[in-house]
């Protein structure tokens, strides 16, 4: 199905015109069936043509449900109060004023919330996500028990248990997750048609949104209990997301039109604005953010090939394990970690969770060579650095390693180095880098990586989403382990070569 002509298209299509939604002829609802909907332009797209104008009031948020009155006796504030919403619209069927738009709507997206737990087993087994979406299952579960459940529970909202029940909470926060949007501070986030048809490409925005002024509403005297985004009522568990495309609150827009029209401030209605050109017959992208295809399975259900912003993390626990296959006894190796800390190092930080990033071209962070620099010293070093930990406080990144080199140096003898950072890649921590990335490699189970290429090559990204996606994202991973690997050998060769040539 394509060209806009399906009949729930043309249903969203009547849809718009009644609520006032305006889109550009210049553009195209494209319905592409399993492949889903995508916008295309058909005539070419210039910098700040605006392409569509959505009054706020056709959008769902907190404020213009039906449910507003018990989302706020219940107190349900962002994203779960704006899940509870999607959920009592769609309840209405069409007795909904969305019914239009909500026709349209997938039921959920496949982002791993939304997956069995056998499939979150076995697909993300090793992966960035395995443990994060094992928990979120659970706190999902515990935010429906303790703010949904009770509501269903109670006569006098009189709701019907099948729309509220937990599967249907955890499909109506895939979507809100997936495609909502910050409207402005009246409304919080809310669901904006047409809007949310944009696919998104890394790196690649052509459109914008506008709202000319951030209150809306009659009752601007309630501004104070705004529900904010990031004032997650219940507990929240998925993440805040970026949103798709970002609205920006200017008091003094006035944006000539595709038409060299100019528009007039409406703090009603929201606008999208093309922020670069677009070739007739392309498909017109937002970008949600940069993030790795981690992130992006996780709030968005797919994730893109060579994404230039993949991660992958070697968790502290990872590294405390490593540490049992060496001869350190663990007395040693709590005191180097000490050590490290007390010079004012430490990891990223997530949750309860403490770990360090490798970059998509296999490079270690920095805090976790100087961590297995330190585990690595001498005594007699470790003792030197030890009893000078207070030249470490306060002092930014490239001092102290000029600090860690000229007091560690004795027990290491080296040249003076160009790259400040050399004196770290000692044959010692490039061969724990290799044992960390074999360490890490372990988590995904029997299947090799070339295992892993070849199940890809078979697998079909329409009718197996699910395996398709965590498949892109183990590659990517494990190809960052690779490469991981190449970077600790390449210094070990380096410094061989060196020691060759002084020979
Ligand atoms: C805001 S909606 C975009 C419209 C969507 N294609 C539809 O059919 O309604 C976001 C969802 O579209 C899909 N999507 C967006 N960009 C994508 C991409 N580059 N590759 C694959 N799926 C994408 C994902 O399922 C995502 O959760």
């Amino acid at each position: 199905m394509s060209g806009g002509g399906s009949r729930r298209m043309r249903a969203f299509e009547r849809w718009m015109r009644f609520v006032g939604i305006e889109k550009s002829p210049s553009i195209c609802i494209v319905d592409s069936g399993e492949e889903g909907i995508w916008i295309k332009a058909l005539r070419r797209l210039q910098e700040d043509d605006i392409i569509a104008t959505i009054p706020k009031d056709a959008c769902i948020s907190i404020k213009t449900t039906g449910a507003r009155e018990l989302i706020e006796e219940a107190g349900l504030a962002g994203l779960l109060g704006l899940s509870f919403a999607v959920m009592y619209e769609r309840s209405r069927g069409l007795d909904s004023p969305w019914a239009g738009y909500l026709q349209l709507m997938p039921g959920k997206e496949p982002v791993p919330i939304a997956w069995t737990v056998e499939e979150i087993d076995e697909l993300l087994v090793g992966t960035e996500l395995h443990k994060i979406v094992k928990e979120d299952k659970i706190l999902v579960y515990e935010d429906w028990k303790e703010n949904i459940s009770p509501l269903i529970e109670s006569k006098h909202w009189k709701l019907d248990p099948t729309f509220f029940c937990i599967e249907q909470y955890i499909s109506a926060k895939s979507l809100v997750g997936s495609r909502s949007f910050t409207i402005d501070d009246y409304h919080g986030s809310g669901m904006v048609p047409l809007a949310d048809l944009f696919n998104h490409k890394t790196g690649c925005e052509d459109v914008h949104f506008t709202t000319v002024c951030s209150l809306t509403s009659s009752d601007d005297e309630n501004d104070d209990d705004i529900d904010r985004d990031d004032d997650h009522g219940g507990n929240e568990v998925v993440e805040e997301r970026l949103s798709p495309i970002d609205f920006i609150t200017d008091d003094e827009s006035s944006i000539s039109d595709g038409n060299g029209k100019s528009s007039e401030d409406d703090p009603t209605k929201l606008e999208m604005i093309v922020v670069k050109d677009v070739e007739a017959g392309a498909e017109i992208f937002n970008t949600y953010g940069s993030m790795g295809n981690a992130a992006l399975l996780h709030r968005y259900g797919f994730t893109e090939p060579d994404n230039p912003f993949d991660i992958i993390n070697i968790d502290m626990h990872l590294i405390t394990q490593w540490s049992k296959t060496t001869s350190f006894s663990d007395r040693l190796f709590r005191r180097r970690v000490s050590l490290w800390r007390r010079l004012d190092f430490s990891g990223c930080i997530s949750q309860n969770s403490e770990y360090f990033e490798v970059t998509i071209d296999g490079i270690p962070q920095l805090e976790l060579l100087v961590l297995l620099y330190i585990i690595f010293l001498t005594e007699e070093s470790y003792t030197k650095l030890d009893i000078t930990t207070i030249s470490f406080k306060e002092i930014e990144i490239p001092a102290k390693l000029i600090l860690l080199n000229k007091i560690t140096a004795s027990s290491v003898p080296r040249a003076p180095q160009k790259d400040p950072e050399e004196f770290l890649h000692t044959e010692n921590v490039c061969r724990a880098l290799t044992n960390l990335a074999d360490a890490r490699e372990v988590l995904y189970g029997l299947d090799s990586l070339e295992v892993d290429l070849n199940k890809l090559k078979d697998c079909c990204c329409v009718s197996e989403k699910k395996l398709f996606h965590s498949l892109v994202m183990r590659v990517s991973e494990r190809t960052i382990l690779e490469k991981l690997r190449f970077y600790a050998s390449q210094f070990h060769r380096k410094k061989k070569r060196k020691s060759d040539a002084n020979q």
